[in-house]
């Protein structure tokens, strides 16, 4: 499905010299495989997830998907490959409009892909709602009027609308309370097996990895080992 081939990447420090992160790194993401990865901060996790989803380059290496590279893709594949693909991140707000409802929001992405008929977008949410157990009253909110956990449920949601293959997963619940992690934990659980989800999950916490995920890879010193 996703596969990093031979990935080196280096970002320039503050006085302008090359600082290898990643070193000749290969990662393959099955179908249904909830893949761990954790590293110590800094360590070149979320710049390993950004040139997964495309949204920086390797200086050396390629990102396949489907067996097809990365860097061959026309606008018709990166459309198909946005959709597949998904991102969640720590701090989910950042991934919100902060001047739209989130409603009004969930609709754009609708609206963007052409998911369903205007008459349907109430029905269609509904079911993705039901998912995440979020009540439609808060879709009236804005972001900042909901609690971490609550945007993070609702960016799944807004992820799942989409019925994509694959999660990348950057420290999802390091933001929320225990009880809340525990909450949204049990979702991604839910959702793995009964919607078949792959995942790359990233995480420093051990136990949450040794947890959810089939096997857990970890970086270190630009280099990824299987973990034990
Ligand atoms: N755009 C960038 N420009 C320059 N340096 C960067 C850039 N992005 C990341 N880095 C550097 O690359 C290194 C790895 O950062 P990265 O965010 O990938 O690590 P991480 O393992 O995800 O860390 P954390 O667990 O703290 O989020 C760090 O030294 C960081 O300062």
């Amino acid at each position: 499905m996703l596969e990093a081939r031979n990935i080196t990447k280096s970002w320039q420090n503050k006085a302008g010299s090359p600082n290898l992160v990643l070193d000749h790194c290969n990662l393959k993401l099955k179908q249904g495989q909830s893949l761990g990865l954790m590293g110590t901060s800094g360590s070149g996790k979320s710049t390993l997830a950004r040139i997964l989803l495309g949204l920086a380059s390797p200086d050396i290496g390629k990102i396949f998907f489907d067996g097809q590279p990365l860097n061959s893709f026309n606008r018709k594949n990166w459309l198909h490959f946005r959709r597949r693909v998904q991102f969640i991140s720590q701090s989910p707000e950042c991934f919100w409009e902060p001047r739209f409802t989130v409603g009004k929001s969930l609709e754009e992405v609708i609206k963007i892909h052409s998911l369903c008929r205007k008459d349907e977008w109430t029905i269609f949410i509904d079911k993705y709602l039901y998912w995440v157990k979020i009540r439609r009253q808060l879709l009236s909110r804005y972001p900042h009027q909901l609690s971490g956990g609550e945007l993070q449920r609702l960016s799944i949601c807004r992820s799942l609308l989409l019925e994509p293959q694959i999660l990348i997963l950057d420290e999802p619940v390091s933001m929320l309370d225990v009880s809340v992690q525990a909450q949204i934990m049990q979702l991604l659980r839910k959702l793995k097996t009964e919607k078949d989800m792959t995942y790359l999950f990233i995480s420093h916490d051990r136990t949450i990895l040794q947890w959810f995920c089939d096997e857990t890879l970890n970086l270190r010193q630009g280099k990824l080992f299987v973990s034990e």
